[in-house]
C-alpha cells in the first residue's frame, strides 16, 4: 500500500483525465502463459464474470497456432460459449489470415494484430521480420475493412527486448506509424519485459504522438519491475485513455521468459477511483473476480488491492 500513497500524493496534483477505458487482458494476455491449461469451462465462466465487471473491452484469447500457443487452442469453442453482454466488446489476437478467418468464423467483432518494435522479439513470437509482419497484416487489414472488423494493433517490446537489449522511442515511432497507416483505430504500446520508467514513458510517448493522436494510443505494461503504475499515470498526465490491465495481475509471455503478469486492474481502478478518474469499473466486483480465479486455478492473485472473503 506504501506504493498506492506514494503515486496518490505525487499524482493528485497533476492533470489527469476524467475517465480512462481499461481494456481487460486476463483471459488472453493472463492466461497464455500459463504452465498449466485451463479448461475451457473455467475460462468461460472467468469471461462471464469479467463481463460483469462493467467493462467496454475484454480481450478474450488469441486465433494463434496450437503449436506455439496450446493454452489458447480452445479458442474457437471459448469464444463461441461466452456470454456476450450488451455493450462490451470481445476481441481477440489474430496474426495472420489464418488466425484472422477462424476469429471472424465464431463472430469476433474486433481483432488485434501484434507486431514488434524488435526483430529479434518478432522472429521469436511470430516467426518473421518486422518488415514482413507488416505484409501479412495488410492482408489481415484487407479483409477486416470489407468485413467491417475493427483492429488494434500491438508493439511489443517497447522498451527493451529479451534478445536484442535496449529499444529506442524512434524504433516504436516506426511501427506505430506503419499501424497507423495501414489501418489500426488504436495502437497498443507494450511493455512486454516491464522494464519501463516514467521517463523512458514520457520519451516513448512524446515520440508516438508526433504521428498518433493520444486517443490513438494505449499503454500495457507489465510489472516485472513494480514500475507499472507510475508509468500508467504517467501516460495518463501525457493524455492517454485507454489502458490494458489484468485482474489479478495474471500473465507473462511464452516468448519472454521471466516477464511477469500485466498490472493489475484491481490496482489501476482502484488508484483511479483515489484520483477521482472514472474507469467504469466496479472494483469489489473485479476484487471477487480475482479470488474465484485464484482458488480455482491455483493461480496466485497478485494484485495489492484485495478484498479478503
Ligand atoms: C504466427 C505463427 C502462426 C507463425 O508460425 P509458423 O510456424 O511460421 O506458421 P506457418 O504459416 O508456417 O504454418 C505452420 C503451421 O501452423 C498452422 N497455423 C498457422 N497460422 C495459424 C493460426 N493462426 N492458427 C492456427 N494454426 C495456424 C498452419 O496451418 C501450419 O499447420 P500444419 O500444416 O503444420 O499442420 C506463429 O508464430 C504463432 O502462432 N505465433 C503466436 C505467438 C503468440 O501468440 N505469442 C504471444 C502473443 S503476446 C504478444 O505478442 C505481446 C503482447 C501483444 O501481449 C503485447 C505485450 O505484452 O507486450
Amino acid at each position: 500500500m506504501q506504493k498506492f500513497r506514494e503515486i496518490i500524493s505525487h499524482y493528485s496534483s497533476r492533470t489527469l483525465p476524467k475517465a480512462i477505458r481499461i481494456v481487460e487482458m486476463g483471459p488472453r494476455d493472463g492466461l497464455q502463459s500459463e504452465k498449466k491449461i485451463l479448461p475451457s469451462d473455467i475460462k468461460v465462466e472467468f469471461i462471464n464474470r469479467l463481463s460483469e465487471c462493467g467493462y467496454k473491452n475484454i480481450e478474450v484469447t488469441s486465433f494463434v497456432s496450437p503449436k506455439w500457443v496450446p493454452q489458447m487452442g480452445d479458442n474457437l469453442e471459448v469464444f463461441q460459449r461466452i456470454y456476450k453482454k450488451p455493450g462490451v466488446t470481445y476481441s481477440a489476437l489474430t496474426p495472420n489470415v489464418k488466425g484472422y478467418e477462424s476469429a471472424k468464423s465464431v463472430g469476433v467483432p474486433e481483432v488485434a494484430i501484434f507486431a514488434s518494435a524488435s526483430e529479434g522479439f518478432s522472429q521469436k513470437n511470430i516467426n518473421c521480420s518486422i518488415e514482413e509482419s507488416i505484409q501479412r497484416f495488410r492482408s489481415i487489414m484487407h479483409s477486416a475493412y470489407i468485413d467491417k472488423i475493427r483492429v488494434r494493433g500491438y508493439i511489443s517490446c517497447v522498451f527493451g527486448c529479451p534478445y536484442d537489449g535496449e529499444i529506442s522511442p524512434e524504433a516504436v515511432r516506426s511501427v506505430a506509424l506503419k499501424l497507423k497507416e495501414i489501418g489500426c483505430y488504436e495502437i497498443s504500446l507494450g511493455d512486454t519485459i516491464g522494464i519501463g520508467t516514467p521517463t523512458k514513458t514520457k520519451a516513448l510517448i512524446e515520440s508516438v504522438l508526433y504521428d498518433l493522436a493520444p486517443s490513438e494510443v494505449a499503454v500495457h505494461f507489465h510489472n516485472t519491475f513494480d514500475r507499472a503504475l507510475e508509468n500508467i499515470f504517467t501516460a495518463l498526465e501525457m493524455g492517454i485513455t485507454t489502458v490494458d490491465s489484468s485482474i489479478a495481475s495474471l500473465g507473462g509471455c511464452p516468448y519472454a521468459d521471466g516477464a511477469t503478469g500485466n498490472v493489475s486492474t484491481e490496482d489501476v481502478a482502484f488508484l483511479c477511483q483515489e484520483l477521482g478518474i472514472e474507469t467504469g469499473l466496479d472494483i469489489n466486483a473485479l476484487c471477487r473476480t480475482a479470488n474465484w480465479m485464484s482458488k480455482i486455478s491455483g493461480i496466485p492473485n497478485r494484485s495489492v488491492y484485495q478484498i479478503h472473503e
